[in-house]
């Protein structure tokens, strides 16, 4: 009876010759194509050239090679059908017992931006897939190998004898989960004109961990990272505690929000996926100041978003007190030393916080997905629909205060003075309720402040309130069929208004 037989064709040779080494230590002929035979032979292994099974030399510059009957067969025949056994026999095919592939680097060739268009469609590969396949598909008497982080596995396996059925069957499993992550990345590449928004939304992701918990406690979760793709890896995590389910929500808000603030050093307290205070300066310690002071009560236990450097003093203030988060461009090494003191606390660096490289987001709903191009946008213009024009400042902090309703969920309202945040109405179901809560942050401070709104204010009930305490600019969207009544309102009373044109909901 002859040796089993492993076919082995690899892409990326690492590994290959000592795994091929073990498996003629374990009873295997080897047979092998091109570059991974030139490699094994050269490295002492007695490795058949696969063009001897096929009778047929390597064609077209590698296009076909093992894409042969003899080849397909000798994975494919049934072990337990008499007639596929005396087809095999008959036709003097050898059994292929094993396929070893890594497949050319298509993902990363695609990914590679001085690639041309014919590098990338050569690196197309046919004859991989479909041994890959094959073998997968026969995996009751076949096994497939097609990362060489298996290699080991795969050789304590067979020396065990554990290569048993449910780990051939695993093999496969991977199998197929690569080649359908390869069709994946080869179909958006030829959707690639199609824009955002394709006929078909082919995404693929792997589970990077499992988390302690979800939203709560009772609810099982884990993080899916996208395939070839790795954003979450520039996140650097200094310290801390492992992410939850929540924190991974909220250092994306953080991330969302603080692209709003790109041209000042900014602060912003996060709960509950809401900003609690954001505040803008030249320096970033005062924004820092400024923003505990703008609510200084929720953000005990929140998330604290800097887009500047933080210092040990930073550090010291933001370790007095209890924190889930820290996120930062960058930290100084004094600042991670202070930090060391809240073990606990996860210290994030991030060195895109403030830059934009995301263009759409999606929300799973029921029955399927939603697709939207995210809000990047601030206002389409800025009309004064009011006699009374606002002043420098008074524009400025109007502006501020939008960039800050932008990031919080509607119905919102703020209240902003010298770019802080004085109270943050949101998540309300009626507007007069968010400017209601607003102004109770805020209370008397609100004299000379100025309001924003996520979306246009239905009647004149809010202006009034604001009116009431001492509140002289306001910013909206605009685009009530009640315009004049606040229009008129603020007129009366002496109030500028801007309309932006421009809504920003967050649901
Ligand atoms: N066309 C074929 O018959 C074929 N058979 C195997 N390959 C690929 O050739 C690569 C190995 O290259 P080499 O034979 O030079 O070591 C592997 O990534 C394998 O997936 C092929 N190439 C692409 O389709």
């Amino acid at each position: 009876m002859k040796n089993k037989l492993a076919l082995i064709s690899v892409y990326y040779k690492e590994g290959v010759v000592d795994f091929a080494k073990s498996l003629v230590k374990l009873g295997y002929d080897i047979t092998s194509t091109g570059g991974t035979l030139k490699m094994l032979r050269e490295n002492g292994i007695d490795a058949i050239d696969v063009t001897e099974l096929t009778n047929f030399e390597e064609i077209l510059d590698g296009r076909v090679k093992t894409l042969a009957p003899q080849i397909f067969a000798g994975i494919l025949y049934r072990r337990d059908k008499k007639d596929h056994v005396e087809t095999v026999e008959s036709k003097n095919i050898r059994p292929i017992d094993m396929v070893v592939n890594v497949l050319y680097p298509f993902e990363e060739t695609v990914a590679n931006k001085d690639s041309t268009e014919e590098e990338i469609i050569e690196k197309i590969d046919i004859g991989g897939p479909s041994m890959i396949r094959a073998a997968a598909k026969n995996h009751k008497d076949v096994i497939i190998v097609t990362s060489n982080k298996d290699y080991n596995e795969v050789i304590e396996k067979i020396s065990s004898g554990k290569d048993d059925y449910n780990y051939r069957k695993e093999l496969a499993k991977r199998a197929f989960i690569r080649t359908c992550k390869y069709e994946i990345a080869i179909s958006n590449y030829f959707m690639r004109d199609e824009g955002d928004f394709k006929d078909n939304l082919l995404l693929g992701y792997e589970k990077e961990d499992e988390l302690r918990y979800g939203e709560n406690p009772h609810q099982k979760a884990a993080f899916y990272k996208p395939i070839n793709d790795d954003e979450f890896e520039k996140l650097n995590i200094i310290q801390g505690k492992k992410l939850s389910y929540n924190n991974m929500l909220d250092i994306s808000s953080a991330i969302d929000f603080m692209k709003n603030f790109t041209d000042e050093n900014t602060v912003i307290g996060i709960k509950h996926l809401n900003p609690c205070a954001i505040a803008s300066d030249s320096d970033l310690e005062t924004a820092y100041d400024k923003c505990i002071k703008g609510d200084s009560e929720s953000i005990f236990g929140g998330i604290v978003a800097l887009n500047g450097e933080v210092t040990k003093s930073l550090a010291e203030k933001m370790t007095s007190f209890f924190l889930e988060i820290v996120i930062a461009p960058s930290f100084t090494e004094e600042a991670i030393e202070v930090f060391t003191k809240k073990k606990n606390l996860r210290v994030i660096e991030y060195k895109e916080l403030g830059i934009n490289n995301k263009k759409t987001e999606i929300r799973e709903v029921f029955g399927g997905i939603l697709l939207q191009e995210k809000d990047l946008s601030l206002y389409d213009s800025l009309d004064v629909v009011t006699d009374r024009k606002p002043s420098d400042k008074e524009l400025e902090d109007l502006i501020f205060a939008y960039k800050v309703v932008k990031c919080t969920k509607s119905n919102s309202v703020c209240i902003v003075k010298d770019k802080r945040t004085l109270g943050v109405g949101l998540g309300d179901v009626n507007r007069f309720f968010a400017s209601s809560h607003a102004l109770d942050m805020a209370k008397d401070d609100a004299k000379g402040a100025v309001v924003a709104s996520d979306g246009f204010f239905p009647f004149a009930d809010s202006i009034k309130a604001f009116d009431e305490k001492g509140i002289k600019a306001i910013i909206q969207p605009g685009g009530s069929i009640k315009d004049k009544d606040t229009i008129d309102y603020a007129n009366k009373h002496e109030i500028s208004m801007i309309f932006t044109n421009m809504r920003h909901f967050r649901h």
